[in-house]
């Protein structure tokens, strides 16, 4: 039954979907290669390209901030700019940090008061983390650190750094954007199906998102007033089923620690939503609580948001990629019934499919289906459990691969148990098919990222020419500098899967770079040396200052072994290496 969605596509139809995607993209000077030298498609160029050239500039189709990144850098979580303020971000950063350490210590004694393994209990682990929190609290006071979190306290020359003030999602879910605009496109791709808080809390919100796959403007409430972060956060999020406050936008108690942002936690070392403990809720809906068991309809795909937050919560404490998995689906979802929809509205005069009212037959849904799922269709390869590379301390594959699928099985479980649509029948949810689309993402994604602005900031005022304005700036920065210590730079970290880019294949010398470094999400290509037309596009997957093993290790990862001009010249100079020994032809030092 999966096949439709799995089976292989005629090259006819891809390239007519790469020849629109290369368009969007701007980038005239290649064109989508289907075999380059038995790897599969490529990227090659249509023409000579100079050294520094932008060859095409792309916004993934989905991405994620990485969860345990989340405690680091507060980000819109449509386009991935940092928003708020310098000093919310190092509040945040400082409160997530403080939050972890003390998860650190807290997990130690738990597992002693439990009478739990002996061996189990990280002594090590617990003492360093109690000497980092010294050390932090030894140069910021707890007080210091709820206000720079609640935004009262301002520091110098950070009127330089102006931020995005945050929208947050119209459910109050947690997630922040840098504007209305990011809010209703992340609503629109996805989130109105993945939000796990449910309709109860914001009705009007609910009902407009039903009727049109979009709701009422963000950031206002259903009595048309304009909520502020902080006051959604504070509603939905700044609270779990304890009454603990959960956010940095929250503030904190008196001694700056029950703000309860557990970076550990949004890593997925945290506690279920059935014990909800302290969460980072910078954009993780879980931190939101469990919402009430409410089945919603939309663009009629019925959701069951209690049933979502189980889904969330596996993914959390498992594997992350399943999030994506679940953008790419609920994604799909959408664009198949708005397509249904349109053309229903239509009368079927328009192209498409024609509706079920009017005598369509599943075939109708199977190809709105098939239309929705294109930018997808050409991207998976494998499952994820065929696909992934076996660590070097597994003994029995078999086994490894079986627990893997038995991941995927569970995950899909409780994302079918949330998200229903019959109307396109089982292939969407057959378990072939999602481990296909997170294959796809171990072999095919790219790593975003967007550096911070706190690192600009204190790098600004460590070059504040030396005198009395800096003493004074620095008086107040450097214990800071001190308290957050490596954290300071720490940037914004996602994965994403990109239609153009994910076609590029590897090589250890590369003539191109890709990059996300504009703080809007933009994913960009760029020559770094002349390519005459007819060569192959490549770009590095890997660290190239490794030594070729290494390289070779690593790329292993994405399921190949790399035959590029470099590896085959290092490749053939290690066997020479090795002949020349064997024949014994003198190497090295003479004794
Ligand atoms: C991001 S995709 C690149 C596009 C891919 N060739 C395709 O057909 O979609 C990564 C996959 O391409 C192939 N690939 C990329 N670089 C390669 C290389 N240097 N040698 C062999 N295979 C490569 C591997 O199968 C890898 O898993």
């Amino acid at each position: 039954m999966s096949l439709l969605l799995l089976q292989t596509y005629d090259g006819e139809s891809q390239f007519s979907y790469y020849n629109q995607v290369l368009l969007d993209a701007n980038a005239s000077s290649t064109e989508v290669v289907l075999d380059v030298n038995g790897k599969g498609k490529g990227l090659v160029a249509t023409c000579d390209i100079t050294e520094g050239t932008t060859i095409f500039i792309e916004r993934p189709l989905v991405h994620l901030q990485h969860l345990d990144n989340h405690g680091s850098a507060i980000v819109c979580q449509a386009c991935l700019r940092f928003v708020g303020s310098i000093e919310r971000q190092v509040g945040h950063k400082l409160h997530c940090l403080v939050d972890q350490l003390r998860g650190a210590q807290r997990g130690t004694s738990l597992s002693d008061g439990d009478g739990g393994d002996e061996s189990e209990i990280d002594l090590d682990g617990a003492l360093e983390a109690g000497e980092r929190l010294e050390q932090i609290y030894s140069h910021v006071a707890p007080e210091q650190i709820a206000e720079l979190c609640s935004g009262t306290a301002k520091l110098p020359l950070s009127e330089g750094f102006q931020l995005p003030d945050p929208v947050p999602c119209r459910r109050g879910c947690g997630a922040l954007y840098c504007s209305a605009a990011c809010e209703v496109e992340a609503w629109e791709h996805s989130h109105c199906l993945l939000c796990p808080v449910s309709t109860s809390t914001d009705p009007a919100a609910a009902a407009a998102a039903d009727s049109s796959g979009s709701a009422q403007a963000p950031g206002t409430n259903s009595s048309g007033h304009s909520d502020t972060a902080e006051a959604v956060l504070s509603r939905h999020a700044g609270t779990n089923t304890t009454g603990q406050p959960t956010s940095s936008y929250d503030s904190a108690n008196a001694d700056g620690t029950a703000g309860g942002l557990a970076a550990g936690a949004a890593a997925g070392a945290g506690p279920s939503s059935a014990d909800p403990g302290p969460r980072c809720t910078s954009g993780d809906p879980a931190a939101a609580g469990p919402s009430e068991a409410v089945v919603e309809e939309l663009c009629g795909i019925s959701v069951d948001r209690r049933a979502l937050m189980s889904f969330w919560d596996h993914a959390r404490e498992t594997n992350e990629v399943f999030l994506l998995a679940a953008q790419v689906v609920a994604a799909t979802l959408l664009k198949a019934a708005r397509l249904v929809q349109v053309n229903e509205q239509s009368g079927g005069a328009t192209p498409g499919p024609p509706s079920r009212a009017a005598g369509a037959s599943s075939d109708v849904y199977q190809s709105a289906l098939l239309a929705a799922w294109q930018p997808f269709m050409y991207g998976w390869k494998r499952c994820w459990w065929e696909a992934v590379a076996v660590p070097d301390d597994v003994d029995d594959e078999e086994e490894f691969r079986a627990q893997l699928k038995s991941l995927a099985s569970d995950s899909l479980e409780l994302f079918s148990a949330a998200i229903k649509d019959p109307r396109f029948g089982p292939d969407l949810l057959q378990l072939e098919v999602y481990g296909s689309i997170v294959g796809m993402f171990e072999l095919n994604n790219m790593g975003l990222v967007v550096s911070s602005p706190v690192e600009d900031y204190f790098l600004e005022v460590d070059e504040m020419e030396e005198g009395p304005e800096k003493r004074e700036v620095t008086k107040v920065t450097q214990p800071l500098l001190d308290a957050l210590d490596a954290e300071y730079a720490t940037p914004c970290e996602a994965t994403a899967f990109l239609a153009l880019q994910s076609c590029i294949n590897h090589s250890c010398d590369p003539n191109c770079t890709a990059a996300c470094d504009t703080g809007d999400r933009t994913v960009i290509v760029l020559a770094q040396r002349d390519i005459p037309a007819g060569e192959e596009i490549t770009v590095s997957y890997i660290d190239l200052s490794l030594p070729y093993k290494e390289r070779q290790a690593d790329l292993r990862d994405y399921g190949f072994v790399c035959r590029c001009a470099r590896c085959v010249a290092e490749a053939a100079e290690a066997r020479g290496k090795r002949k020349g020994t064997a024949k014994g032809v003198k190497v090295g030092r003479r004794r």
